[in-house]
């Protein structure tokens, strides 16, 4: 972990990128930690920063395009694009009912290499879905550049998919970092990390949690 991305973590915890409580996230599912890098939006050097630093990841990775996962990674995808010079699509949520009637905004040609960005992964679903909306317009995916892995599995359900994931941060980074910059506590680190163990998804077709209750994120 460099000293720049512990910075950055600090600086998004400050930022108001980290909820803590009892929080509910997708599909009514609850966490005690939430990564809200929807913020960012609001941080023009922090997005730029996180931006730089996907960037960085994304050099070792071969590709000809990249694609934001809907909407939270879309800044990062843009910023990226630009700063990288190399072009950029969009994946709709919905296919657009009039005129394009597209899924995927923007040019491509089949068989070019795809970079997926995404901002979390958690069960891997969002990305996956991504991910297969692309590959059904022939485009290759392998890999995916995301700013932080709550380890709850999601990573090993894309690699048993074909995707590798590259992260900023794990959960574990970044409540070290956290801890040792003073802005949570002993207590806090270990609820995180009971919860991280206990709220596990597998790689069963449809994604399923494979330990704890039903209220994972
Ligand atoms: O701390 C979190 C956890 C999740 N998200 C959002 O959910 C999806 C990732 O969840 P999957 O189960 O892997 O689909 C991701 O797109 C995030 O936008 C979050 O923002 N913060």
């Amino acid at each position: 972990m460099t000293r720049g991305l512990s910075t950055l973590a600090v600086e998004l915890f400050d930022a108001g990128a980290v909820r803590l409580g009892d929080i509910e996230a997708k599909l009514g599912r609850h966490t005690p930690i939430y990564f809200d890098l929807r913020v960012i939006v609001s941080h023009p050097r922090m997005m730029n920063a996180v931006s730089q630093q996907l960037l960085t990841l994304a050099s070792n990775i071969e590709h000809d395009i990249l694609c934001g996962v809907p909407y939270a990674a879309l800044p990062f995808a843009a910023v990226m694009s630009v700063t990288g010079n190399t072009p950029m699509i969009m994946k709709r949520k919905e296919t657009k009912l009039y005129a394009t009637k597209k899924i995927i905004e923007g040019v491509y040609n089949r068989h070019q290499k795809c970079l997926v960005v995404e901002d979390v992964v958690t069960s891997g679903g969002s990305l996956l879905e991504t991910v297969s909306t692309l590959r059904n317009e022939g485009l290759s995916v392998d890999h995916a550049v995301v700013v932080l892995d709550r380890e709850q599995g999601g990573a090993s359900v894309l690699k048993a998919n074909g995707v590798n994931v590259h992260a900023l941060f794990t959960m574990t980074d970044l409540v070290t970092i956290l801890r040792n910059a003073e802005r949570i506590n002993d207590e806090t680190v270990e609820i995180v990390s009971d919860h991280i163990k206990e709220c596990q998804f597998g790689l069963k077709e449809p994604l399923q949690r494979i330990t704890g209750d039903e209220n994972g994120p």
